[in-house]
């Protein structure tokens, strides 16, 4: 059963770069299916409104949430996760994108302007897993760049995705900290050499190596990240 995405937004056209490379490649493979939806679609007015005045005063312009309702009706089944990219969501992260990329149905809403009328979610809530998720510690201008990342990130953790799911054993964030430094050829560029350890075939010095690499990176990266912390 491929994992279905519905991506509801304004702006089409920023989610091109889903067809491209390995998004493109797990769609065509089947084990992907994305579809991309105008929100403005959904709207009734001859002006495909989707935005109105805050109720309670404050600057900017809030998304009314009819349209929300209409995009979402049309494809949410009793098996789908609805996603809001908000900055006061929870943090996405590796073990979320994992979720994700073992469910059945995702349906993405991605907001503009100051939001999505809040009732969406409480509206859905009680009928479906309803997750409100935040990239980063900082305000983007809409919940489409955030979406792009976040099905990037969970889309290749899809089985089979990958095609060697080797690489995904040792990245950051799949092993307490982050990782260690990549080299390959040339082994001397620019007056820099590649580290002796890892041409040296002594594959436990070069594990050992590695090991103390992704220590000193995280200590001074992410210490967040040290086991303990
Ligand atoms: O930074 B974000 O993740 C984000 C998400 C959604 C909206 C909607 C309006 N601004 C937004 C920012």
């Amino acid at each position: 059963m491929p994992l279905r995405i519905d991506v509801i937004t304004i702006f089409p056209d920023y989610f091109a770069p889903l067809q491209l490379s390995l998004m493109g490649k797990a769609q065509q493979s089947g084990l992907v299916t994305i579809a991309i939806h105008d929100l403005r679609e959904f709207t009734s007015d001859r002006h495909r409104s989707v935005d109105d005045t805050p109720y309670g005063g404050g600057a900017g312009m809030v998304m009314t949430p009819e349209p929300w309702g209409q995009a979402i009706d049309a494809v949410v089944t009793d098996q789908s996760t609805l996603i809001v990219p908000t900055p006061a969501g929870k943090l996405f992260s590796q073990p979320v994108a994992a979720e994700l990329a073992h469910s059945t149905h995702l349906i993405f809403a991605c907001g503009r302007y100051e939001g999505i009328d809040q009732r969406v979610v409480e509206y859905y809530r009680p009928r479906i897993d309803v997750r409100e998720l935040s990239i980063g510690d900082y305000v983007l201008a809409g919940g489409d760049v955030a979406t792009l990342a976040m099905i990037e990130a969970s889309v290749r953790l899809v089985p089979g995705v990958l095609g060697n799911p080797e690489s995904l054993v040792e990245e950051s964030h799949q092993l307490p900290g982050v990782e260690y430094p990549s080299y390959t050829k040339p082994p001397t560029w620019r007056g820099l050499d590649v580290p002796e350890v890892l041409l040296s075939g002594h594959h436990d010095q070069i594990a050992r190596w590695r090991a103390e690499q992704s220590t000193i990176r995280t200590t001074h990266n992410r210490p967040d990240l040290l086991p303990g912390s």
